[in-house]
């Protein structure tokens, strides 16, 4: 046996039911439209049956009256329920109604069709008369007075906004001669800008909305060719997607205002409108002065006239019939009912893709790479929407991400960089993260206290970069770029698809630089060699497997990109703009592309992978990952990958950490006791620490200047520890505090004590004001006899503070400050070396004298500029940051940048001690 189509029996493909649905769903459609044209035409013919009641007359009274009163009874009740039927609630509604003052209809429906006014017949009966206007091309209306035409756009688009579900109508309007028509509607304008943005009064305004709804229509027209639907109504039925909705243009006084172009574009949405969910409601007035060059018939002949003279008003599929037109809205009523419509909207619930819907099976993680790296960031309706990193057939190796704040910037970044870790293996991708703005949470995605685990792939995490951490960055992948290219050339390849999958091949790397605008904001070097490094990254790295994903809330004024704007971006085809302004969504996507700016929710974005072509605009939903699941999905990765490095973690707002450092790199001695002394971390992708050559001869030691006791004792921290664990035995330390007891740095100084003495170094503390002046007169006495036991390192924390350290003891001609000078000075060659703390390089000089004891590294926290200057000389400039340090030695004509280390914390000895013995 075979079915109706000649196949085997089995049930039908599920294409061939997709198809017989969409059939039924069309013949539905069809079959409500055609009920919609009869109700149309029967409440026509209602009304016309009303108007054509013969007049009572004196002496056929009651005949007539009878016969009238029967005409009024059979029709009236006919056109008033089929006016309610075709505009159902607020649609129709008198607006002297009480209804306009419950919130009973708010959000109701879109109506299709909206009263103008009502017909009187017999002595109280009243019918309202409606006339189709969303879903066609719109209304003209005329009036013989301009305010009545005024008055019936704006209660017309009250109706509608009021009637409609919240956020299905989008209500834009040009108001020229600045009426102030539409300030009737102005409660929500002040609440809900993307249901009724504020008049626009400038050809320049016109223009965005114009173009926006260029973009809108251009959108929806190829959504509807490519799921074959011939109109908007069908289009949403089809897609449940109530992220687009109808837009009613409301123009006043029309053609004022408008020129060539305005005119141009609206002949061009005019045209294709009905059938786009586009809806004119224009007001002309033949009297106003046509200033441009503009032939107002092309445009208007389009729209179905709706004429008002004396107070009546007459629509054109019933000719002849004057309504009287109503009365206008109670300043209060709407403002009341734009209160409901906000607070309708503010209830909306969008509707919201998971992101775990989006991941593949557990089964396909970690496929090899071939020739692209793609994920799913969300849906085009019901097709899913992906991101293709790829360096050719098509080239879309990069991606420019914008929007404004709080739209969905940072969901998106991690629906993209957890879509593509799930997808690839670290050894196949490697993430370089950085924020420049603290605003992605990208903190989330390295270890923490309490959290062992990383996402594996991340070998860089930015989580609060400055900008010479970004050029640090770059300048990184600069030179892996430069180190792939030599691999490349030495194997005749041009692009890394050439490469089959293997353990020669390089990783692909994806780089995500979030606000990259502040790299290139100020005007100095460092912008001018970001932009470079930046330019050369997205040029060559195409072929050599470096994706580049650069988000911004805004580039607007970024001065250097103006300059560089086509050789950055002409290298970055993909765009991905979320809801942001006019302006920004041009330079996101590109000049005349303002598409962006017709979104509406948050996670609602243009997807563009043509460099911003309009009519490569795809309006896609975004993915949302929950912070949890995102958590939960980082220690599977990491789990998976069994042993992963942990990213080096830059955050500009935080010291560098010692227990860190030490898992990475070990402290290093070298030949006739030279200790490599740990510094401070160096602003770079490394995470080996800046060093200090400490030599046993004269000048050794280091002097730590400027202000912040706990940067300074963890400098010191680092310098002593490292120095303790380089050291080939364990050195005595004799540590002079004289900051007292000061709380912010008790826990730091014991713990340093306590590392120290674990590591089985011997550690005085000398603490009390009275005894530090003997202390160091001894050891000065040591030193001049030769006495010094062994290795001895003097760590001096916050000498400014010691008491009278510049004043004679009595019984000696000298201070302390004289014998300090002499240990720093002397000490050195024979064993003693004095690493220490001043907040002003100008006490320091004070204690040790114009020379400083010698000494040549200084290490400047936060100073004044004239004291850095004086050591560092005239040339160098120092910004003075917390948890930054400058570290001068003399031997470098650029003295490092350095991020000091913070005081250990008591939890963390234990981990460090640890780590050293492993
Ligand atoms: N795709 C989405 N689907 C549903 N809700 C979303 C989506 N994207 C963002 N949101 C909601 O919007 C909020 C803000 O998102 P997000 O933090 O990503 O914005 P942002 O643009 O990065 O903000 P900021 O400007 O502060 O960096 C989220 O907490 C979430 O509630």
């Amino acid at each position: 046996m075979t079915d109706e189509a000649g196949g085997k029996h089995g049930p039908p493909p599920p294409e061939a039911l997709e198809a017989r649905l969409r059939g039924l769903a069309d013949a539905v459609d069809a079959l409500a439209a055609q009920a919609r044209r009869v109700a149309e035409v029967e409440h026509q013919r209602a009304v016309i049956a009303l108007r054509s009641v013969p007049e009572a007359t004196p002496d056929a009274r009651s005949v007539v009256e009878n016969a009238v009163q029967e005409a009024i009874d059979s029709h009236a009740p006919v056109a008033s329920r089929l006016a309610a039927d075709l505009a159902p609630g607020l649609a129709s509604l008198n607006t002297a109604s009480p209804a306009w003052q419950s919130r009973e209809y708010v959000g109701a429906g879109v109506a299709a069709h909206a009263r103008v006014g009502e017909l009187s017949v017999g002595k109280d009966t009243t019918v309202p008369v409606v006339a189709p206007l969303l879903g066609t091309t719109g209304w003209k209306v005329t009036s013989d007075r301009g305010q009545t035409a005024h008055r019936l756009l704006q209660s017309t688009a009250l109706r509608l906004i009021a009637s409609a579900e919240p956020f299905r109508l989008r209500v834009d309007a040009f108001d020229p001669r600045l009426t102030g028509a539409m300030g009737l509607l102005g409660h929500l304008t002040t609440k809900y800008p993307q249901l009724v943005p504020r008049a626009g009064h400038t050809e320049e305004q016109l223009q965005i909305t114009l173009s926006g709804l260029v973009d809108v229509s251009s959108m929806r027209a190829s959504r509807m060719a490519q799921l074959g639907h011939r109109s908007f109504e069908q289009l949403l039925r089809d897609t449940g997607r109530v992220t687009d909705p109808y837009r009613l243009l409301v123009l006043f006084d029309y053609p004022a205002g408008v020129d060539a172009r305005a005119q141009r574009d609206l002949i061009r949405l005019a045209e294709t409108a009905a059938d786009r969910g586009i809806c004119f409601l224009v007001h002309h007035d033949p009297a106003a002065k046509i200033e441009h060059d503009v032939e107002p018939a092309a445009f208007l002949k389009m729209l179905a006239p709706v004429t008002i003279s004396g107070g009546r008003v007459e629509v054109a599929h019933l000719p002849g019939i004057g309504a009287r037109l109503d009365e206008p809205f109670e300043a209060h009523v709407a403002a009341g009912l734009c209160d409901v419509v906000a607070e309708l909207a503010d209830r909306a619930v969008l509707p919201t893709i998971e992101f775990a819907g989006t991941l593949p099976d557990r089964a396909d993680w970690w496929q090899p790479v071939r020739d692209e790296l793609s994920s799913v960031i969300g849906y085009d309706d019901r097709t899913p929407a992906e991101v293709r990193l790829r360096s050719g057939n098509p080239a879309l190796p990069h991606v420019l991400v914008g929007g404004a704040v709080g739209q969905g910037k940072s969901n998106l970044l991690l629906v993209l960089i957890h879509g593509l870790a799930a997808r690839y293996a670290p050894g196949d991708l490697e993430m370089y993260l950085l924020d420049f703005k603290h605003g992605v949470e990208f903190s989330a995605l390295g270890p923490a206290v309490g959290r062992p685990h990383w996402l594996p792939h991340v070998r860089v995490l930015g989580v609060h970069s400055d900008r010479p951490f970004g050029l640090a960055v770059l300048r990184h992948l600069s030179d892996e770029l430069a180190r792939r290219s030599e691999v490349f050339k030495a194997q005749g390849l041009a692009d890394i698809s050439e490469l089959p999958a293997g353990p020669d091949r390089p990783p692909r790397i994806l780089v995500v630089l979030d606000e990259f605008q502040v790299l290139l904001e100020d005007d100095d070097e460092l912008a001018d060699e970001a932009a470079k490094l930046l330019e050369r990254l997205v040029r060559l790295g195409r072929a050599y497997g470096v994706h580049v994903v650069l988000a911004t809330q805004t580039i607007e004024g970024v001065k250097r990109l103006a300059t560089r704007r086509d050789s950055i971006f002409g290298q970055v085809p993909y765009r991905i703009a979320l809801k942001t302004t006019p302006t920004d969504s041009q330079a996101i996507l590109r000049t005349g592309n303002t598409a962006a700016a017709e979104l509406q929710f948050r996670g609602e974005a243009v997807l563009n992978a043509n460099f911003g072509s309009p009519d490569d605009n795809q309006h896609i939903l975004v993915s949302f990952a929950d912070r949890d699941l995102l958590d939960k999905l980082r220690h599977e990765l990491w789990s998976k990958a069994e042993s992963s490095r942990p990213p080096r973690v830059f955050n500009l707002a935080e010291p560098a950490r010692l227990a860190e450092t030490v898992l990475a790199t070990r402290p290093r001695s070298s030949g006739a006791g030279t200790v490599h002394a740990w510094a401070g971390l160096p602003i770079a992708v490394t995470e080996e620490p800046v060093t200090v050559e400490v030599r046993p001869e004269p000048g050794a030691g280091v002097l730590v200047l400027g202000d912040g006791a706990t940067d300074a004792l963890g400098t010191l921290s680092g310098l002593a520890i490292s120095t303790a664990v380089a050291s080939p035995a364990p050195p005595r330390f004799i540590v002079i505090d004289g900051t007292g007891g000061e709380e912010s740095t008790s826990e730091g100084k014991s713990a340093m004590v306590q590392t120290l003495q674990r590591l089985g170094c011997a550690v005085e503390l000398v603490d009390h004001p009275d005894a530090i002046g003997e202390r160091l007169f001894a050891l000065r006495d040591s030193i001049k006899d030769g006495q010094v036991p062994g290795p001895t390192y003097l760590i001096g924390m916050g000498m400014h503070s010691v008491p009278r350290m510049t004043l004679h003891v009595e019984g000696r001609f000298e201070s302390p400050a004289d014998a300090l000078q002499q240990i720093v000075k002397d000490g050195p060659s024979r064993g003693v070396i004095t690493f220490a703390w001043w907040n002003r390089l100008h006490v320091c000089t004070e204690h040790l004298g114009f020379k400083r004891a010698n000494v040549a590294v200084h290490l400047f926290l936060r100073h004044p500029q004239d004291g850095v200057k004086s050591v560092a000389g005239p040339l160098v400039r120092w910004p003075s940051e917390p948890h930054r340090g400058l570290l001068w030695d003399g031997l470098h004509p650029e003295p490092p940048v350095v991020v000091p280390f913070a005081p250990l914390r008591f939890d963390e000895v234990d981990r460090f001690i640890g780590q050293v013995a492993g």
